[in-house]
């Protein structure tokens, strides 16, 4: 397993937002992370990726107990994006390679991976929201990644850019790449993801297949029965 969490909590003050989240991912499989607002996605995601301390579980990346160094390997988009507007898309992004300690080669692959090619010389204050997306996109492809980790990729994206997500996210997964991508849209994951988890008020109420979620095809109906009258507190 690339991913396994295990019964990972954590308190925000005295509300335990996270009450025990059992999330894990497969070597190059897609793993959606579904839940209703405030289920704690983004919580866990940024468990995950040490931007916050669990307060109890376990996690473990790439087959041993979570460490720093293990972050070298994966890349994430989980903050929306951030960059600087007077740069051009391509500079920002040379920004971050430098941070990672990635060559100048990257830069340009990772631009035409999400398809900025043609606009990375214009500045990032001038980018569409869907443009921004695919920024940060760009940024967390760097230093190819064995673990990409987005949090609502395809947020405030038309249908065009939620496509080319979509097929983002397969083309990634068909380079051996593992995805874990949180989501609104049952039906992006129903599109991309093998496996999916579910969250509702900071618990894990369903992780398999995506085929045993809904094995009648019909995602939305078995998504609110799993989430049914656990809705965030
Ligand atoms: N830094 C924080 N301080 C206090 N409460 C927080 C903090 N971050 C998140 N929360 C609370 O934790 C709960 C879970 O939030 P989280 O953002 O993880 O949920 P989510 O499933 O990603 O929701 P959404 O789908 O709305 O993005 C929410 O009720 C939120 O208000």
């Amino acid at each position: 397993m690339v991913i396994e969490m295990l019964q990972v909590g954590r308190r925000f003050g005295r509300r335990q937002v996270l009450q025990g989240v059992d999330l894990t991912a497969r070597e190059g499989a897609v793993t959606g992370l579904l839940g209703p607002n405030g289920a704690g996605k983004s919580t866990t995601l940024r468990v995950l990726l040490g931007l916050l301390r669990p307060h109890g579980g376990q996690v473990r990346l790439f087959g041993e107990p979570w460490r720093r160094e293990h972050l070298a390997r994966v890349g994430a988009s989980v903050d929306g994006p951030s960059f600087y507007g007077h740069l051009t898309g391509r500079q920002n992004v040379a920004l971050h390679a430098r941070l990672v300690g990635v060559g100048a080669a990257a830069v340009g692959e990772a631009l035409e991976t999400v398809g900025l090619g043609a606009a990375a010389d214009q500045r990032a204050s001038g980018y569409s929201t869907g443009m921004r997306s695919r920024l940060a996109l760009a940024i967390a492809l760097l230093g190819d990644p064995d673990l990409v980790v987005l949090d609502e990729p395809q947020n405030g994206l038309d249908p065009s850019g939620v496509r080319e997500v979509r097929e983002l996210v397969r083309r990634l997964a068909r380079d051996g790449r593992t995805v874990l991508f949180s989501s609104h849209l049952l039906s992006e994951v129903a599109a991309v993801a093998d496996d999916v988890t579910c969250l509702a008020a900071g618990r894990t109420v369903f992780a398999g297949p995506l085929s045993a979620l809904a094995p009648d095809g019909d995602l939305e109906s078995a998504y609110f029965q799993v989430t049914a009258g656990r809705a965030a507190r």
